[in-house]
């Protein structure tokens, strides 16, 4: 736990009821903590103001104001203050509100002092040299100098500060997962892991030991007590990735387990209290997926109090050159080449190109032209642009022989997934459903065939 000058950190609860500010008040007093209580949005703001706060501890709705003021309050003069909210049960709008304003949590009423003690514990790490990492710039991973990513970008340094849930959108392969690792890498809980789920790949099955673990013997072939991404993540962060592929019967459990920040291994008797923080993402419109009432509307309010989106490739067509120089630097040095220029013919495509894969679907492109090049300069035939999409088409590859048979049928397997892929704008599990494969199967397909 962080000290200042070997002192206690010092919090300050803010409450007009005085019940519940002894309770909080002895709750911190036996973790150690020294404490400061103000009895409204006024005398907060004036303690605030005098210094020496280390975490501020707030009530929603007091006599002379709002919580909210006081998140406000520190938002404004730049305190580097965590602050966490109270607000009263089912009031789930406020909760939100407050996580916008920059509130790095809340709890809801009835406060159960073990969440409050986690949430505590988890604040106050914000102090440690090691977890209040400054953004810098080699930090900002993301290649593009564009309004739409520098937008995402300024959205992701706030996110970082906050522990609130993120809702990352956008179409495959426009870098939500490094979005979400960027989110996660910037924040106090950096050193923790962060544990990525593609909720669309597992079995359906198999998803409640997955995801919550399971003790040993609860179900056939359980032969040993095992962690599930909770318990993985614990202390980090959870990436539900293509979140919209999950079960209406998982949904539920998911729900619960954000909830209560609890959950019980399959198996097992009693529940274990889990600090995670959850990013999740999908290409799918969710808002139309609880409209068909294939997502379940609470999951979707929990999961969705910050919304980031990360621009489709096409928006950002002045960074098309810049993020293609940073790709064919890293590629070619993982191949222990020489970094290829880029013909002018070639960034002229690529310029022009529509890009349905987006950043993915450029990467595969300049390995497949680093392949093919002379080693010195990618040229327009090397990047083997797709007829439709691109202005200045250049012959598919013929299928060619047929002998030897495992290659001709590797290429004819290639072809269709390819074609399933380029129909489905990149997404797999759609591309899967038209090939008649499972996910899995693509997947594996995939990946023998060199299609990343
Ligand atoms: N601006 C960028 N600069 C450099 N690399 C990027 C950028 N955006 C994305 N990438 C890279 O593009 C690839 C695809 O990104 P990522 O996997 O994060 O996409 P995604 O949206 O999660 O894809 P999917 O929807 O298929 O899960 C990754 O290798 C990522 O590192």
């Amino acid at each position: 736990m962080s000290k200042r000058n070997n002192k206690p950190p010092r919090i300050l609860v803010v409450d007009d009821e005085p019940d519940l500010r002894e309770l909080v008040e002895l709750t911190l007093l036996k973790m150690g903590l020294d404490v400061d209580m103000a009895d409204g949005v006024a005398a907060a703001k004036a303690r605030l103001d005098a210094g020496g706060i280390d975490l501020c501890l707030t009530d929603m709705r007091m006599g002379d104001g709002s919580g909210l003021d006081v998140v406000r309050h520190i938002e404004a003069r730049g305190y580097d203050i965590p602050v966490a909210v109270i607000t009263a049960y089912g009031s789930l709008d406020n909760a939100v509100e407050a996580l916008k304003a920059g509130a790095f949590d809340y709890l809801a009423k009835p406060v159960s002092l073990e969440q409050l003690r986690t949430l505590v514990r988890s604040a106050l790490e914000l102090d440690k040299p090691a977890g209040s990492k400054p953004a810098t710039s080699a930090d900002r991973t993301f290649i593009g100098d564009s309004p739409a990513i520098r937008h995402a970008l300024q959205l992701i340094d706030r996110l970082a500060k906050s522990q609130a849930p993120v809702y990352i959108t956008g179409e495959s392969g426009s870098g939500k997962e490094r979005a979400a690792r960027l989110i996660h890498s910037q924040s106090n809980r950096n050193s923790q892991p962060f544990v990525p789920v593609n909720c669309g790949a597992i079995p359906e099955n198999l998803m409640e030991s997955e995801f919550f673990g399971s003790k040993k013997g609860a179900y056939t072939g359980a032969d040993t007590e095992r962690d599930g991404f909770f318990q993985a993540a614990h202390g980090g962060t959870l990436f539900l990735d293509e979140v919209a592929d999950l079960p209406l019967a998982m949904q539920v459990k998911l729900l619960r387990a954000i909830q209560e920040k609890h959950v019980r291994k399959l198996g097992d008797t009693k529940e274990t209290a889990i600090d995670v923080r959850i990013i999740c993402a999908t290409h799918q419109n969710l808002a139309k997926c609880v409209d068909e009432g294939r997502f379940r509307q609470d999951l979707y309010y929990r999961l969705n109090v910050i919304e980031l989106k990360m621009p489709p490739l096409r928006e950002m067509r002045e960074d098309v050159a810049g993020i293609a120089h940073g790709l064919l630097a890293r590629l070619a040095s993982q191949n222990g080449m020489d970094e290829p220029k880029l013909g002018p013919d070639a960034l002229q495509a690529l310029a022009a190109y529509d890009f349905p894969g987006n950043v993915r679907e450029l990467e595969n492109i300049l390995e497949r032209a680093l392949a093919l090049c002379d080693g010195k300069q990618i040229r327009l035939a090397d990047l083997q642009l797709s007829r439709s999409d691109s202005d200045e088409s250049t012959p598919s590859a013929a299928i060619g022989d047929k002998y030897p048979l495992q290659d001709y049928l590797d290429r004819m397997e290639k072809e269709a997934i390819l074609e399933a892929l380029d129909k489905t704008r990149f997404n797999r599990t759609q591309a899967a459903k038209i090939l008649g494969v499972t996910f899995r199967s693509l997947r594996y397909r995939m990946e023998r065939l060199s299609i990343s």
